[in-house]
């Protein structure tokens, strides 16, 4: 089966076909009697509560929820059609493997590629964020897990971040410890959030912040124990969507506009110096013993 987005065409499980932010072809959706819908791609799991006008989204892409370019075009479909569907106002961003919130990018997807694959992938992943940091609806990131680097950015671009209280669960930008450099405006996001002094120090040394630092920090809004995540989102999203839409979302244009269009004023640069920076030998070889030594871990 064909996962159809825009002009391109991937391998995927199901019968999806998109265009202009419709679902036109098969899907498995159900609707329950008391609102509750739900759709499944297959890395990507939506539940929605029609009557509440919240839907969650359930990162499922085993074993990390890395940033692959399916799982990043399932997601990106799932967003535009919630975001086009006016009866959705808040959504809560969340992951279906334990443990883990999203290892950030796939690292295989910025190995051994070529330069036309980084190029896509880059424009994917700007793409991801855009939709997700410009969107209309409240996001809430129930960090029900790890958040390095992707993950991490995700998380910062939601309105609010609540953290579960497990130290294993450890969040930021540590591009740095895999040789590479944090993108301009994975930086502006931090800086945005947790200051400029404190994001030099943290980007720098890339460091990954346990769930009581992430809060000192002002990196995560909330630190709660781990099987209270998912109603605690939920009560501070309906904290949010008891603000007027209209208000809200003008203002939060306002807070993000500026950040955003830095990058859509120079996507395309951005995309040469991504794909020029990571075909370099020498950024190829710190990203294959990086992976290296994350298989090597378990051994
Ligand atoms: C001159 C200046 C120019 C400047 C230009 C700038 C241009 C841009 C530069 C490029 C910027 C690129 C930005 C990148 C941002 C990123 O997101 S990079 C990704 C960073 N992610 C990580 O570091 C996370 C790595 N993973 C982990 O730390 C752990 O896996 C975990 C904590 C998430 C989970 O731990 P655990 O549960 O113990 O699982 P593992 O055994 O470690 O992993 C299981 C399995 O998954 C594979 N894996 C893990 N992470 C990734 C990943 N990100 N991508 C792909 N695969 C991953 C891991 O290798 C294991 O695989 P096997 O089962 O062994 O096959």
């Amino acid at each position: 089966m064909a996962l159809v987005a825009g002009r391109k065409t991937f391998a995927a499980g199901k019968t999806l076909l998109l265009r202009a932010g419709v679902w036109l072809g098969a899907e498995a959706a159900a609707r329950g009697g008391n609102g509750a819908r739900r759709f499944v791609s297959q890395r990507v799991l939506v539940e929605s509560d029609v009557t509440a006008g919240i839907a969650t989204i359930k990162f499922k892409n085993p074993p990390v929820n890395s940033l692959s370019l399916e799982f990043l075009t399932e997601f990106i479909i799932c967003l535009e059609k919630l975001e086009n569907d006016k009866t959705y106002r808040g959504l809560i961003l969340t992951s279906d493997c334990p443990g883990i919130f999203s290892a950030g990018l796939d690292l295989r997807e910025m190995c051994g590629k070529n330069l036309a694959h980084y190029a896509e992938y880059w424009r994917a992943i700007q793409e991801t964020w855009l939709k997700l940091y410009l969107s209309n609806m409240v996001l809430v990131a129930a960090i029900n897990g790890a958040s390095p680097a992707g993950g991490c950015l995700m998380a910062l671009s939601s309105d609010y971040r609540v953290l579960a209280d497990n130290p294993r669960y450890r969040i930021g930008l540590n591009e740095t410890l895999l040789g590479i450099v944090a993108p301009f405006w994975f930086k502006d996001v931090l800086v945005n959030t947790i200051g400029h002094r404190a994001a030099e120090h943290a980007l720098q040394l890339g460091l990954l912040f346990q769930p009581t630092e992430a809060l000192q920090v002002g990196m995560v809004d909330q630190v709660v124990p781990e099987d209270q995540v998912q109603s605690t989102a939920l009560s501070v999203m309906t904290e949010w969507l008891a603000i007027p839409d209209h208000a809200r979302q003008l203002t939060k244009s306002m807070m993000r506009k500026a950040t955003a269009d830095n990058l859509i004023k120079q996507r395309e640069a951005d995309i040469q110096n991504f794909v020029s920076f990571v075909s370099r030998d020498s950024i190829q070889k710190s990203l294959q013993v990086y992976l290296e030594k994350l298989k090597q871990k378990k051994h």
